[in-house]
């Protein structure tokens, strides 16, 4: 009957959760707000989401979430339909198997800088965030793939660049603008975004300045290039080239760093799983330097550890909004008219009872055929989205979390802080956790 509601849960920080009580209690379709459906099953990902037949209709981006500032220029997450397919295709280039292999040696400098820096900081205080350095270490990635120029110098000054903070704040900011934006109250937002008063507006003008950089410094083999080269094709003014080089190292880095503190929190409070992972990976290889992007593929165990912390902890842990097609369409058995709404919230399906065998169980024996959990239905997890607008960066995401983790795992002997016992317990989610500190006890292994 009301927008309020859904509004309040959202920019309170606990929609995921309302939504998954809501699927609790009514099945898996429920109307959150007069015009919007939330969906919870494997079918329903591939109706809204999903590749389309010939002559059907890609189901659009709800404006609401991803253009509340409709001054600003667009980017691939918010480009409509036809400008989408074209940057893809210029993106594509650098998220290649090709580049992938090209960006081994730089990916594989970073991680082991963040071991190096962690054994010097653990000799002052054996207690870590590791929410920070997780952080460090996937900005200064991403950063380097998108710029050059020793990434964001993260790891090498043991702080954030003012950068990546102006992120931080700026996703948090965002996801309550959201909210409100969804009750129709986003007007004093875009008027103060204008104003150029929000976190946005002073990490915009930091990018801005990165991008001018980057085109001076001629042609390199990063995620920009591809950009930069058809630029006058594509039609991408210095604002456009900004927005998407913004956009690029949030969703490269943040998503990436949060999924490895989820991965971290759950295993130390898991030290039976823990154990068998150091197992895995201690008994995997006989020196740190044997441990790479393409040995660590190896490690199935740990890839278990690391689905089931997608499942548990999904890093876009919301709905990601998209709307009913011209003439309405059908989504999971059910008719929705043309307009309406439409999402799968990851938190909800991915605790669903009609799809996961103890839903709430850290197990990630799910992942490898234990009996135990075989009437799991694992397809209707999809953390990085389906179709032609799901992640570009997810074989990139695989290869930064596997080497991050076998790293930590081969070299320190972990184990949670009485602070972070309750981590997890009543984290605000918005579009992406605001997570608290992880703070960590490290000692190096004795070899
Ligand atoms: C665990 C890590 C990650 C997760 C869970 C994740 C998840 C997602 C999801 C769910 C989407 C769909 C968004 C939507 O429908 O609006 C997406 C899109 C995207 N992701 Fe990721 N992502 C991760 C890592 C990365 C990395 C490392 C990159 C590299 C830069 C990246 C770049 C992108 C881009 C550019 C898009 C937009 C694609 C498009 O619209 O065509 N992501 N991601």
């Amino acid at each position: 009957m009301s927008v309020f509601p859904r509004a309040i849960w959202h920019a309170r920080g606990f929609l995921p959760y309302h939504v998954n009580e809501l699927h609790k209690r009514y099945g898996s379709v429920v109307r959150i707000s007069p015009n919007e459906l939330a969906f919870s099953s494997p079918q329903a990902w591939r109706d809204i989401y999903g590749h389309r037949k010939a002559g059907e209709e890609e189901f659009p981006k709800y404006d609401g979430t991803y253009k509340i500032f409709p001054h600003l220029p667009t980017s691939i997450i918010n480009s409509n339909r036809q400008d989408h397919s074209a940057l893809r295709r210029q993106l594509a280039h650098g998220f290649s198997d090709r580049s992938m292999r090209e960006q081994e040696p730089i990916i594989g400098s970073y991680v082991d800088l963040l071991v190096s820096r962690l054994k010097e900081a653990v000799q002052k205080n054996s207690s870590q965030n590791l929410r920070e350095w997780y952080n460090y270490a996937t900005f200064d990635i991403i950063g380097d793939l998108s710029f050059g120029d020793g990434g964001f110098g993260c790891l090498a000054s043991s702080d954030y660049h003012p950068w990546v903070q102006l992120v931080t704040q700026t996703v948090r900011q965002s996801g309550i603008i959201q909210g409100l934006t969804h009750a129709g109250l986003g007007g004093p937002f875009i008027w103060a975004s204008r104003m150029g008063l929000l976190a946005d507006n002073k990490h915009r003008s930091i990018v801005h300045e990165k991008v001018a950089q980057r085109v001076e410094s001629g042609e390199r083999p990063d995620f920009l290039e591809g950009l930069i080269r058809k630029r006058g094709e594509l039609n991408l003014d210095h604002g456009h080239l900004a927005m998407n080089a913004s956009l690029l190292v949030i969703a490269g880095s943040e998503t990436t760093a949060t999924l490895l503190s989820g991965a971290t929190f759950l295993l130390l409070t898991h030290p039976e799983i823990l154990k068998k992972l150091e197992q895995e990976v201690r008994s995997a290889f006989k020196s740190d330097d044997e441990i790479t992007l393409s040995s660590v593929g190896n490690l199935s165990y740990m890839l278990a550890c690391l689905n089931e912390s997608l499942r548990r902890y999904p890093p876009v842990v919301t709905g990601l909004p998209r709307v009913g097609p011209k003439g309405g369409a059908m989504v999971d058995g059910h008719f929705v008219p043309q307009g309406t709404v439409l999402s799968v919230f990851q938190w909800a399906v991915n605790h669903d009872e009609r799809y996961w065998t103890e839903p709430e169980k850290f197990a990630p024996q799910r992942w490898l055929g234990d009996s135990k959990y075989k009437g799991d239905t694992l397809d209707a997890m999809q953390s990085f989205s389906v179709g032609p607008r799901n992640c570009i960066g997810r074989n990139l995401a695989y290869a930064e979390m596997r080497l991050i983790l076998a790293k930590l795992v081969y070299n320190f002997d972990m184990t949670l802080s009485e602070s972070s016992r309750g981590w997890l317990r009543d984290q605000k989610a918005y579009t992406v956790w605001d997570k608290p500190a992880l703070d960590v006890y490290l000692k190096p292994v004795a070899r």
